[in-house]
């Protein structure tokens, strides 16, 4: 007997009523990742750190508030992930494609109600089955490796877009991947660097709105290089405690 089809809009109301422990009974994968299991910048570099003779330095206990988590952001329970969609929003490949299947068919048919997403900007839609209560679409630039001030403008438009979002849905914790830097060609340094300033200037914007862990995602050992060295020069400013 086949399953009945859920109806987005019913199912979005239901899920977003619900409190955690509720909502955890209704996670695709149990093998979820809460916030309190991600360790800081500081925790995670302190061996290495111990062993070269060498501070971690974030600016000013940046480091005990970051963190960079290498994994898989579908498993993140955080208020919000973002997804580096396509213009279509009716998913793909990549990170796109990892959300689609962890939410389930719901965020499909919620995707499909909101007609497409133009590059730079964002869109917001219930998580479903996934640990996040929401994820954010925003379509990236298409670099194939080329950076110049369009490219530079969409990627930056995503991160302040995605915020945007955040900040009117009241939401306090958000996951990013590291959008444009898989099929899009967006080069993991330029982009980490981006995505570590646009995130620094929109909190020194709206002090009191960021209360909680922003995590960066990293997917690929590569990129998370590109983002351990941005953070360690000390230029992301992240929330407030
Ligand atoms: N055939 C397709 O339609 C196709 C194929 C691949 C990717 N895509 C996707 O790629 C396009 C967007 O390009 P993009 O470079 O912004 O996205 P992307 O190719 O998904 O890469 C963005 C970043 O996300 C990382 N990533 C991939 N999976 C995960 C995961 N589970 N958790 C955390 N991070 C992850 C990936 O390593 C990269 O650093 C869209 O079309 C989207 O659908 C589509």
């Amino acid at each position: 007997m086949s399953k009945k089809k859920k109806d987005w809009k019913i199912e979005k109301e239901r899920l977003l009523r619900l409190d955690r422990e509720e909502r955890r009974k209704e996670y695709r994968r149990q093998d979820f990742i809460s916030l309190d299991k991600i360790p800081s910048w500081r925790e995670e570099n302190k061996n290495n750190d111990k062993e070269e003779g060498k501070e971690v330095t974030g600016g000013g206990g940046l480091s005990d508030k970051v963190s960079l988590y290498k994994g898989d952001i579908t498993v993140l329970e955080v208020d919000a992930i973002v997804n580096a969609a396509n213009s279509s929003l009716l998913g793909g490949g990549g990170v796109d494609g990892c959300i689609h299947k962890a939410a389930g068919s719901c965020l499909y048919d919620e995707c499909h109600s909101l007609n497409g997403c133009e590059t730079g900007k964002a869109k917001i839609t219930c998580g479903y089955d996934l640990p996040a209560r929401y994820v954010i679409h925003t379509v990236g630039p298409v670099a194939r490796g080329h950076v110049g001030p369009t490219e530079t403008n969409d990627l930056t438009s995503c991160y302040q877009n995605s915020l945007r979002l955040m900040k009117e849905h009241g939401l306090s914790t958000v996951a990013f991947p590291c959008i444009s830097t898989g099929i899009y060609g967006f080069p993991n340094e330029p982009a980490a660097d981006i995505a570590l300033n646009t995130v620094k200037s929109w909190i020194e914007e709206n002090p009191d709105k960021v209360r909680r862990v922003r995590v960066l995602c990293m997917f690929k050992r590569s990129s998370c290089q590109s983002g351990q060295l941005s953070i360690c020069s000390g230029m992301v400013c992240f929330w407030l405690s």
